[in-house]
């Protein structure tokens, strides 16, 4: 299983360089990844594993943060009461809204161990299309938070970090309707 040890933390180079494409069939080690990024999506939003193990709670996560730099990534949020778990190879964001959004309280990320303050803009509606663990294609139109969790996953693939998108001059900046 995937700890905190294992993540990969900015000040690694391999975190801000592009990922490759996954080929098909899938090989074992792709699906290993996949699902050791799903486990621990799903060990650190269990209050005992993850205290026991000392994660941080986790909404996504993206390979190139367990050393994988491959285009994939890992999403798992409880959205009222339904939950949204699910892993995508080579993702493409293929249309969004013009109309942007934020995290009023910023964002952070698995591999950032300090507080960046700063309202990141992310579009507040996305479709997200790609391949599933079973090789079909997908085709996601995701908005609000969910939205948000993709485009921060998906620059992960880029090399893209949160805090690359804060404007240094107002970092404040209101970017259509806050979540
Ligand atoms: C880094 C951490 C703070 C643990 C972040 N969690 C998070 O934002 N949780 C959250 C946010 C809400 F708005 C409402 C809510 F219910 C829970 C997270 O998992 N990530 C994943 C990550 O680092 N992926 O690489 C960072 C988030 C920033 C924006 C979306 C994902
Ligand atoms: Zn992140």
């Amino acid at each position: 299983m995937i700890t905190m040890n294992e993540i990969v933390r900015e000040d690694v180079p391999s975190l801000h360089e592009r990922s490759v494409d996954v080929t098909f069939p899938l090989s074992e080690e792709d699906k290993e990844t996949m699902r050791l990024m799903m486990e621990y999506l799903s060990n650190s939003q269990d209050d005992e594993l993850a205290e026991k193990y000392d994660l941080r709670s986790g909404i996504g996560l993206a390979a190139p943060q367990i050393g994988v730099n491959k285009r994939m990534f890992a999403v798992r949020l409880q959205d009222g009461e339904d939950l949204l778990e699910f892993g995508i190879y080579n993702p493409k964001i293929i249309s969004h809204s013009v109309e942007q959004t934020y995290l009023a309280g910023g964002e952070g990320c698995l591999s950032v161990d300090r507080e960046v303050e700063g309202h990141v803009p992310r579009y507040m509606r996305i479709t997200l299309s790609g391949i599933d663990h079973n090789g079909n294609p997908i085709k996601l139109r995701l908005k609000g938070l969910k939205a948000v969790v993709c485009q921060h996953e998906y620059d992960h693939l880029d090399g893209v970090m949160f805090y690359d998108r804060i404007d240094a001059k107002e970092p404040f900046k209101d970017y259509g309707s806050p979540l």
